[in-house]
C-alpha cells in the first residue's frame, strides 16, 4: 500500500497539535491541524464555532474535511480530540490512515493544558476540568484503543513523543 496519512488521536492535551509538526518534519510530510484548518475555513475559532453554531455543526465540519483528505497525498494529521469517537468523521479517513494514539492520563493532560483549558469548549465551563477530562476518556478510550499504534506520552517531552511516533511509523511502513 502507498504511504498513508499518520493520524494522531487522543484527549485534549495529549499533544496532537504540538507533536504533529515535529513528526511531519521528521517524516518529510505536510502537517495539517483540523482545528486550525476549520477555524481558517469558517473564519471563527473552535470555541466561537461551538458557541455560535453548536457542537453538531463542528462535528459535521470535521466529517467534511475528513472526506476531502481521504484522497489527498500522505500527510501528518492532528484532528481534534473528539474526531475518532465521531465515526461519521473518522470512518471515511480510517482506511487512508495509520492511527496513532497519544495516550495520556487526564491529570497529565490537564497539567499540560493549564490556562488553555479555556479554549476547549468541552472543558471550559466544567466545575471540575479534571473530572470532565476523565469523563471524556471514559467515553472515548474504547475508540482510542482501536488505534493502530500507541505511544504513552506521560513523562516524555514533545520531541521525545515525536521521535517515538516517527520510529513506529518508519518501522510499520518498512514492514508493510
Ligand atoms: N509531551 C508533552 N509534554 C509536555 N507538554 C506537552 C506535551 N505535549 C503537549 N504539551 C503541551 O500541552 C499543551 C496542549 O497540547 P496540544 O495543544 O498539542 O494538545 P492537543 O492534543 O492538540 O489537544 P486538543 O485535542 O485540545 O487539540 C500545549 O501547551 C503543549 O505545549
Ligand atoms: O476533545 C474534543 O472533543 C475537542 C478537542 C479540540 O481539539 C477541539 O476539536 C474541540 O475543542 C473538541
Ligand atoms: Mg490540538
Amino acid at each position: 500500500m502507498s504511504a498513508r496519512h499518520v493520524i494522531l488521536v487522543g484527549l485534549p492535551g495529549a499533544g496532537k497539535s504540538t507533536v504533529g509538526p515535529l513528526v511531519a518534519a521528521a517524516l518529510g510530510r505536510p502537517f495539517l491541524d483540523f482545528d486550525v484548518e476549520l477555524a481558517r475555513r469558517i473564519g471563527a475559532s473552535v470555541p466561537e464555532q461551538f458557541a455560535r453554531d453548536g457542537e453538531a455543526a463542528f462535528r459535521e465540519r470535521e466529517a467534511v474535511l475528513s472526506r476531502e483528505l481521504a484522497a489527498a497525498p500522505a500527510m501528518v494529521l492532528a484532528p481534534g480530540g473528539g474526531w475518532l469517537a465521531n465515526s461519521a468523521a473518522s470512518a471515511p479517513l480510517r482506511p487512508a490512515g495509520r492511527i496513532i494514539y497519544l495516550r495520556t492520563t487526564p491529570a497529565a493532560a490537564l497539567a499540560r493544558l493549564g490556562a488553555a483549558v479555556a479554549d476547549r469548549p468541552l472543558l471550559a465551563d466544567a466545575d471540575d476540568p479534571l473530572a470532565a477530562l476523565a469523563a471524556l476518556l471514559a467515553r472515548r478510550s474504547a475508540a482510542y484503543e482501536t488505534a493502530d499504534l500507541t505511544v504513552d506520552t506521560d513523562g516524555l517531552d514533545p520531541a521525545g513523543v515525536a521521535d517515538r511516533v516517527a520510529a513506529l511509523v518508519r518501522a510499520a511502513e518498512g514492514g508493510a
